[in-house]
């Protein structure tokens, strides 16, 4: 299974055993989600009102429409919650007062900020004990296929805590993030891009973190939560996100030298290394993602929908926003403004990787000792 749908379903199964020791119940169940949804709200009439996430995948957002059909058709209300982000994204663009979407990170950064200093959202305050839930375990046929049970159930990283985390990255590293998060032989970033990203701690709470415990360190870190949110923007603002492949004329490129990218074996260490790291522990730096991806479309003028596929298989924070943000963002600025493109790109992107990078290609790939 995928390193990102298997540490999704951990994380479940670490949210059940926090109900269970708080004397209720996580139900989960299997199947097409509107069609569970209204035989549960069938079977369980109390149920007054159904809460979701927003999210704003092409998936997602047909989902969510068949859940609120759903629910509206039973008498149930629906709340969508906008907190995938730092800024409620609809707010932060009405609060603008612009037409179009920012479609340029700094000018984007700057109103954020503003925005944020004027409204940010506290964080919820419910705990789990908080929540009362009922036991529908009795929902015939919808429960989860073996794999995924035992997915659910695995303890590997039971003792994992997003929050302890949090404080002990604002408390020992934020001070040497600015140098530490593009040196990838050191671990010098908050690693909780994963948790993030399967609703485990939200944005909002790192905001406010930092804010409390490193308010005059934290700059740099919150301009990285911001290229978070300006990818979201983008996905819910500009129509051809998700489709870009569809609208740029893609055939003078070719998978000739995917195969070579993919397998670590392209003959340039930093690349060989990065793509080695990946496949063997599911993760890679956000400094190697920029520079494995330019190379693979850039150098190796491969489609980037391969590189995108290969890392949603692979990354253990997978995010279909995010990941198609760090990949198409070379491909669209190359194609609509080279300036962007040339900002990302090392002057003389094999010799730079050739002579400076060494270090992490040894540290993840002693091949190159
Ligand atoms: C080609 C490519 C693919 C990527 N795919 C993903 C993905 O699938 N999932 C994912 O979560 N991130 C993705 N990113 C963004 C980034 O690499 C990761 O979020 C980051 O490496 C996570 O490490 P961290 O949690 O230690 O981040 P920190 O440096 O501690 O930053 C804090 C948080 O800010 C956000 N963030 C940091 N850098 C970026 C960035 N460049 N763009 C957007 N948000 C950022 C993340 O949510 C991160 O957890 C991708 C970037 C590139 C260039």
């Amino acid at each position: 299974m995928e390193h990102s749908g298997a540490g999704f379903l951990r994380a479940a199964g670490r949210l059940a055993r926090a109900y269970e020791a708080a004397g209720s119940r996580l139900n989960v169940f299997y199947g097409e989600p509107a069609s569970l949804l209204g035989r549960l709200l069938d079977a369980q009439p109390d149920i007054r009102e159904v809460v979701v996430h927003e999210d704003y995948t092409p998936y997602a957002i047909k989902r969510d429409r068949e859940l609120k059909e759903a629910a509206l058709a039973r008498g149930a209300a629906f709340t969508a919650l906008p907190d995938l982000s730092l800024a409620p994204l609809r707010d932060f663009h009405e609060w603008t007062g612009r037409q179009a979407p920012y479609k340029v990170f700094t000018p984007f950064y700057r109103q954020w900020r503003a925005f944020l200093a004027q409204r940010h959202t506290t964080v919820y305050a419910s705990a789990v004990s908080d929540l009362v839930t009922v036991d529908a375990a009795d929902l015939p046929d919808c429960a989860l296929p073996g794999t995924l049970k035992a997915a659910m159930d695995d303890q590997a990283g039971q003792a994992f805590d997003p929050e302890r985390r949090l404080r002990g990255f604002l408390q020992d590293a934020l001070a040497r993030y600015t140098e530490a998060r593009d040196a990838y032989g050191q671990d010098g970033t908050s690693r909780l891009s994963a948790s993030l990203n399967r609703g485990e701690i939200t944005a909002r709470r790192l905001y406010a973190a930092a804010g409390e415990l490193a308010p005059h360190l934290a700059e740099s870190w919150l301009r990285q939560l911001a290229w978070r949110d300006f990818y979201l923007y983008q996905s819910r603002m500009d129509k051809d996100y998700y489709h870009y492949e569809k609208k740029f004329d893609l055939s003078g490129l070719d998978d000739r030298h995917f195969a070579a990218w993919r397998d670590g074996k392209t003959g340039i260490p930093v690349i060989d290394a990065a793509m080695t790291q990946l496949n063997e522990t599911g993760w890679m730096p956000n400094r190697l993602r920029m520079i494995a991806a330019m190379f693979l479309t850039k150098n190796l003028r491969c489609p980037f929908i391969y590189g995108e596929r290969y890392f949603r298989l692979k990354l253990s924070d997978y995010d279909n926003a995010l990941n198609r943000g760090g990949l198409a963002v070379g491909l669209v600025a190359r194609l609509r403004c080279r300036a962007v493109f040339s900002h990302h790109e090392p002057r003389d992107p094999v010799q730079k990787v050739r002579s400076g990078r060494r270090l992490f290609a040894r540290l993840a790939s002693p091949r190159y000792d």
